[in-house]
Formats: structure tokens, sequence, C-alpha cells
């Protein structure tokens, strides 16, 4: 399974926070945001900087800069924009698609109703964001969308990932990197995550 588990102790305590039956959606949405945020400091990690002169109140000197490298952030519909804003506030030059997907209650397969990307999209890094990887089903499918539509380097994002959604992700896109705050135990009967944290979609949105 290759996954990164981005297992800083803020991520982790604001996680368990998130877990939790009791938090209701405004401190959901805001603890969501807030480790997007975090997870986003990790993933852009790899961005290449360039040397540029800056004259300081006391000097000329070679600093380093970000390359200018072009950033796109996608959405998976509805839960996805629950992560978007902590992710620009970091990267806030990025441009932002969505893909609307839904999972059919009863096949647990994707079901596409959505779709505006960024109109330069084989010249962007993406990064595919969605609290919640499962099956895998939604992922490997706006990851579809994005290199038919000419994306090439695609990152994917999420909060929690159950071991079956990251095998799917690793089988289907092995160029994808799959990042994450915790793989947990298995998927129940229903295609929820165990333990999860439920319905990521309603607790945001409070639609349950
Ligand atoms: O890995 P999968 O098995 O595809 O499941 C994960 C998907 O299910 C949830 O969305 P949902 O279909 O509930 O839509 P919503 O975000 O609009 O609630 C979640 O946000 C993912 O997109
Ligand atoms: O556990 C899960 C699985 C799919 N979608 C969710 O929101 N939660
Ligand atoms: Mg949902």
């Amino acid at each position: 399974m290759q996954v990164k588990i981005i297992d800083h102790p803020l991520i982790q305590h604001k996680l368990s926070l998130i877990r939790d039956i009791k938090t209701g959606p405004k401190e959901f949405r805001e603890l969501l945001d807030e480790i997007s945020m975090l997870m986003a400091y990790e993933i852009t990690r790899d961005l290449p900087l360039e040397t540029t002169e800056i004259e300081t109140p006391v000097a000329k000197c070679q600093c380093k800069m970000l390359a200018g490298k072009k950033m796109g952030v996608v959405p998976i519909l509805r839960a996805g924009l629950g992560m978007v804003n902590g992710i620009l506030r970091l990267i806030p030059a990025a441009k932002v698609g969505h893909v609307g997907l839904y999972r059919d209650p009863k096949t647990l397969l994707p079901v596409e109703y959505y779709c505006k990307l960024p109109p330069d999209v084989a010249e962007r890094d993406f990064v595919v964001i969605d609290p919640m990887l499962a099956t895998g089903g939604s992922s490997a499918a706006t990851i579809d969308i994005l290199k038919r539509e000419g994306a090439r380097h695609i990152k994917l994002m999420c909060l929690v990932a159950a071991p079956e959604g990251v095998l799917l992700v690793n089988k289907q896109h092995p160029d994808v990197e799959v990042y994450t705050a915790a793989v947990d135990e298995y998927l129940n009967d229903h295609g929820y995550i165990v333990p999860g944290l439920g319905d990521a979609g309603d607790r945001i949105f409070g639609t349950k």
C-alpha cells in the first residue's frame, strides 16, 4: 500500500476531535479547515524554489522564492469543499476546479453530475481533495476526469482513508501520491469507513 500518513501531533489531535460524534457542524468545519491548512504545508514540501535578488533595509541578498509552478485544487463535491479554504490560505494563487460526484448508496459506485476545471489543465499540478477515501471510487473517477482533460501531475489528499480505497487508487493510478491523516481499519457493509467519522458531507453541511 503506497500512502503518506501525515502524523503531525496537531493534525492527529484535531482529527480525534473531528471524529467525535459530539462535534457539531460549526466546529467540524473549523477543524477541517485547520487540518487542511496543516496538511497543505506537508504536501507542498517538494515545490521548487528559485533564487532571486531582494533588497532588505540593510543590504541586497540572494533569496529563495517559489519557482512559480502553476497549481490547481480540485475538491470533490460536496465534502471536498470543506478543505478548499485551508489550502488556499497557503497557496492563494492556486486555481480551483470542481468535480461533482455522489456515491450511489446501493452500488457504492460514483455518479458524475458536475465538472468545471481551469482552462490550462495540462500546465498545472493538481491536488484532488476529499475528506473521505472509502472504496476509492470517487477519487479514482476524479483523477480519471483530470487525466482525460490533460492533467499529468496529480496528488490526492484526504483526511481519513480505508485500506480498500488506498489500494484502488494505487492500482488505477500508480503515478498519484496519496496523502492522508489516517488509514482506518476497514469498510462496513454500507461502505462507511470504520471507525471513520461518519458522513463527511452531512457533518459539514448539517444535512442529517
Ligand atoms: O471512496 P468512495 O467509496 O467513493 O466514497 C467516498 C466519497 O463519499 C463521500 O461523498 P458522498 O457520495 O457522500 O457525497 P457528498 O460529499 O455530496 O455527501 C465522500 O465525500 C467521498 O466523495
Ligand atoms: O465513511 C464514509 C464513507 C464515505 N463517505 C463518507 O462521508 N464517509
Ligand atoms: Mg456524503
